[in-house]
């Protein structure tokens, strides 16, 4: 069936039926239309060829030389030349190419088989009928095999078309396994180089073993071998031969003159004793012609000097290789490959030249570098191993991505390269590479420094010139991995996000749902995925949906639940074009469950700070007891006109100065303006100027920095900052050593100071009230106390009065004491001693109430009835009378430790502790406290 379809007219019509290969192209050089012939020809279906460009299917021929080609067309009408095409099983075929122009556009090209089977075939027959022998031939273009009749009666092969697997079968069946052997090794060495081979062998035949006598010649361009012929006859003595006929000969004529190889017998003066038929084909010379010509004129190389030097070489070294240029008749250059020999018969010298085109090879090597250029710039590391496990190539990628060397590759081998090779067997993998001829898998390859790194193999199985290799792709996985993960982790925190993520496409149809959503939503057959989100969500309006829009919808998850309310916040992502909205949601139900546990807890907070504030109060309350102005004992009205100061005074927010014999309560006057001011609700800091070692009264005051000075281990906030909206009490100012007078004095004035170690400002609202029992208009004058600072603190002075002054006052004193101490001690006192209460009157009281109140302590303490017996002398700090009883040593020791722990405020330890005041080391105070029994409520006020 005629297989041309082409739009030029009457091409068909002419040469559809022809059996020349002919083939219709045009000016771009695209194959229009073939005949069958042609298709058989290229080994390939018509449909597979047209299309084609002719530069693609001739192997010579570039698209470039194509346009130069068509241009010379035009003027030449028809061109022929001689070529290699590139057939359907990649192999090259030899062909005489004939362009013929058919029209401006289109040229006829008729292609002519230069070693077609049917040339060889019929003058295989002819010598064979001359023989009386059976002929054979296996044309590798094509596949095809022909063996004569009477060469298949000699092999005894059964009737039908012979095809190779048949015929190799029959043999392998048919003739001794040994003997098999050796024909299947000389067949695999005729298939690799051009052979010319004599065989006998014995053959299995009807009626016995019979011998045959096989030639085999390989023919074929100087790429591949493509035909194998020979002759098949019974194997007799040679004066068996009937015709007497030198076969040997014969077929080393016939092998010389279809060799592919072109062979020149030259004499030294540069003439032809002898070229083969090939020498004719490529130099497009005729042989008649080329015979009478020199070397010189197709091998302008050879002349002269150079013919002299070429023979001169000959002689010495009988045999020798080399390169040289030929040139065709159309001026073209072929490049030959030369094996040249010396011969000699007789007197004449010849050389024998085999010489083979390597145009094709330049090209091909040429196009190998190019492609290797190509694979080491590759992206991809490649190696090529063989079964024996050899790293036999590596491209430049590789190397540079793994560390190794060019010298290392010897040494490597897959094993070494992936230690962990899924199928770690060897065999295995390559039988099951032989079988699927691609392999892809994950593994993981070795760095020359030692580390694995992920990688994707993809082998492919190829043979190339009898060997078998696997080309292994190689693609560093680490980025992909990382990417996964990445990609892994996004799906990951999407669907283990507490948030509801909806994505919707263009159309508001559900692209994804993550899983707190599809809880929320409840079972449906699928994931929602694809289906419109109003059947999701019956809430959701697709007009309602704009990115940056927020939405609130009800859901009922399941029936018979309760409604939960979402709030959407929607977005707009363009991902590769598409745009997807994103709807983040969250459950506006758990919020309002949230916000109201939130108003529980601030009111559980509200409560407890009220009630915090009244236990404060309370606090402040029982504080303020002892010291309540109601608790100031007096029936003095010269004490009651003092009383009235402290009122006046207490709301003008003014310093006030207070001074007094020690023990007249000064303190109890500073409580009390304290108490009754608007600071009341801050605090009162009191600090005992007297009682603080010289060296902390400054950092005691003012605070210090963290290491400011050895020990300040923290920062520390000073008295008068902890006093801030509050009063300080600095009791005993008189002992405030001078340079502090001064800061006290900024602070007056400013209301600000700097910590010890600091420079920060620290400004403070405090009022201060000041007490001393020194004389500080003396202390001026004296030029021990700063004359600025004693005005500056006089603005209010009180002076209180000595308790002697107001003697009124000592009954009432005593009965506050006694029942104070009694209710203290558990027991009953009903009365005091009239006479003993009547000395007390008399009494100057030196140490004032506090001495007052010693005694009546004491004399409780060894009251044993309910009738106080108070005896003067008996107090510690008391006036030393006659009537006085002489104290202990102990008892001495122990009302000085208690009056010491009374003047620090209770406190035993530390910088502001008793133990400084004693000069007492702190843990020798304690234990002798303990030895002397002194209780807390002795000195705890
Ligand atoms: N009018 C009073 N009514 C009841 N108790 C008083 C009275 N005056 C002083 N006291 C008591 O006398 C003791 C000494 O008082 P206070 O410490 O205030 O005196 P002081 O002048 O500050 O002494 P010093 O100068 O030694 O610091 C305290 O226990 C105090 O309660």
């Amino acid at each position: 069936m005629n297989s041309l379809t082409l739009s030029l007219p009457g091409f068909d019509q002419m040469f559809a039926h022809l059996t020349v290969p002919a083939m219709l192209v045009a000016e771009n050089g695209t194959v229009q239309g073939l005949n069958d012939a042609a298709a058989a020809l290229f080994c390939m279906e018509e449909n597979e060829v047209r299309g084609k460009l002719w530069a693609g299917l001739d192997a010579h021929l570039t698209a470039i030389q194509w346009r130069s080609r068509w241009k010379e067309l035009q003027t030449a009408k028809k061109l022929t030349y001689a070529t290699d095409i590139l057939t359907g099983h990649e192999y090259l075929r030899s062909v005489n190419v004939t362009l013929a122009l058919l029209e401006p556009s289109h040229t006829l090209i008729i292609l002519q088989d230069r070693i077609a089977s049917s040339m060889i075939e019929s003058e295989l027959e002819m010598m064979a009928d001359k023989l009386q022998a059976g002929f054979w031939s296996y044309n590798r273009v094509d596949g095809r095999i022909r063996i004569s009749q009477h060469a298949r009666r000699l092999l005894g092969l059964p009737d039908g078309e012979p095809t190779k697997q048949n015929v190799l079968l029959w043999l392998s069946q048919h003739i001794p396994t040994s003997q098999w052997e050796e024909i299947r090794a000389m067949g695999q060495r005729l298939l690799r180089e051009p052979l010319q081979v004599n065989h006998s062998f014995f053959l299995e035949k009807e009626g016995g073993l019979g011998r045959v006598k096989v030639s085999a010649n390989s023919v074929g361009n100087s790429l591949h071998i493509t035909h194998l012929y020979g002759i098949i006859q019974e194997d007799r003595n040679e004066a068996d031969n009937p015709s007497g006929h030198n076969i040997s000969g014969d077929l080393a004529i016939f092998s010389i003159e279809h060799a592919q190889d072109m062979i020149f017998w030259t004499r030294p003066d540069g003439s032809i004793f002898y070229i083969n038929q090939i020498v004719s084909n490529k130099l497009g010379i005729p042989k008649e012609k080329l015979i009478k010509m020199k070397v010189k004129e197709y091998a302008p190389y050879f002349d002269g000097q150079v013919l002299e030097t070429f023979w001169q070489r000959l002689r010495t070294e009988k045999y020798f290789e080399a390169e040289y240029p030929l040139y065709r008749s159309d001026g073209q250059i072929i490049d030959v490959y030369a094996s040249i020999s010396y011969l000699r018969f007789g007197e004449e010298e010849f050389s024998c030249g085999i010489c083979r085109d390597i145009t094709t090879r330049r090209k091909l090597e040429q196009r190998q570098k190019l492609t290797e250029f190509t694979i080491d710039n590759s992206e991809e590391m490649i190696l090529w191993s063989t079964p024996e496990s050899a790293i036999t190539y590596a491209n430049d990628t590789f190397f540079s991505m793994t560390g190794y060397q060019l010298q290392d590759l010897s040494s490597l081998s897959p094993q070494s390269l992936f230690p962990v090779l899924v199928n770690p067997d060897q065999e295995v993998l390559w039988n099951q590479l032989r079988k699927e001829h691609h392999l892809s898998f994950e593994n993981n390859l070795r760095l020359a420094k030692g580390k694995l790194i992920p990688v994707r193999l993809d082998m492919n199985y190829l043979q190339f010139e009898g060997g078998e290799f696997a080309c292994i792709y190689l693609r560093d996985l680490r980025g992909k991995k990382k990417r996964d993960r990445q990609i892994k982790l996004s799906q990951v925190a999407l669907d283990t996000a507490l948030d509801y993520i909806l994505w919707l496409d263009e159309k508001f149809r559900i692209r994804y749902v993550n899983n707190a959503l599809l809880q929320l939503l409840g079972s449906h057959p699928k994931t929602w995925v694809g289906t419109a989100v109003e059947e999701a969500i019956p809430g959701l309006h697709r007009t309602s949906i704009a990115p940056g829009e927020t939405l609130d919808v009800a859901i009922i998850p399941h029936k018979g639940t309760e409604e939960i309310h979402l709030n959407l916040q929607c977005s707009e992502v363009v991902y590769e074009e598409e745009s997807i909205f994103m709807l983040v949601g969250r459950d506006l139900t758990a919020l309002v469950e949230l916000q109201e546990d939130l108003k529980l807890e601030n009111l559980k907070i509200s409560e407890l700070r009220d009630r915090l504030l009244e236990e404060n109060t309370t606090l402040r309350e029982d504080y303020g007891k002892d010291y309540n102005i109601n608790e100031i004992i007096t029936v003095s009205p010269k004490y009651q006109a003092i009383l009235k100061q402290v009122g006046q005074v207490a709301d003008v927010d003014t310093t006030v100065l207070i001074t007094g014999e020690t023990g007249t309560g000064k303190e109890l006057l500073a409580r009390a303006i304290h108490q009754l001011s608007d600071r009341e609700e801050h605090p009162l800091v009191k600090v005992n100027c007297a009682a603080l070692p010289e060296s902390l009264i400054e950092s005691e005051l003012f605070g210090h920095e963290k290491g400011a000075f050895t020990g300040a281990t923290a920062r520390k906030k000073g008295r008068f900052e902890m006093a801030d909206k509050g009063t300080i009490f600095l009791d005993e100012i008189g002992e405030l050593p001078l340079e502090l007078q001064s800061k006290l004095l900024r602070v007056l004035q400013e209301d600000e100071f700097e910590r010890v170690g600091g420079t920060e400002t620290i400004r403070v609202d405090v009022r201060l009230v000041a007490a001393t029992n020194r004389d500080l208009a003396e202390m001026v004058r004296e030029g021990r106390f700063r004359e600025d600072l004693y005005y500056r603190l006089n603005v209010f002075p009180i002076v209180n009065l000595p308790l002697r002054e107001r003697p009124e006052d000592i009954p009432v004193l005593v009965e506050h004491f006694t029942h104070k101490f009694a209710k203290r001690q558990g027991k009953t006192i009903r009365r005091v001693n009239t006479a003993d209460l009547n000395l007390l009157k008399n009494y100057a009281f030196p140490g004032n109430i506090r001495e007052l109140e010693n005694l009546v302590e004491r004399a409780v303490v060894l009251c044993q009835s309910d009738t106080l017996s108070i005896k003067i002398g008996q107090g510690a700090g008391a006036a030393t009378t006659r009537q006085q009883r002489f104290l202990s040593f102990e008892e001495m020791q122990r009302q000085h430790i208690i009056d010491a722990l009374k003047r620090t405020g209770g406190r035993v330890t530390g910088p502001d502790g008793a133990g400084i005041l004693l000069d007492m080391n702190d843990r020798t105070l304690v234990s002798k406290m303990r030895k002397l029994r002194i209780e807390k409520h002795e000195y705890l006020l």
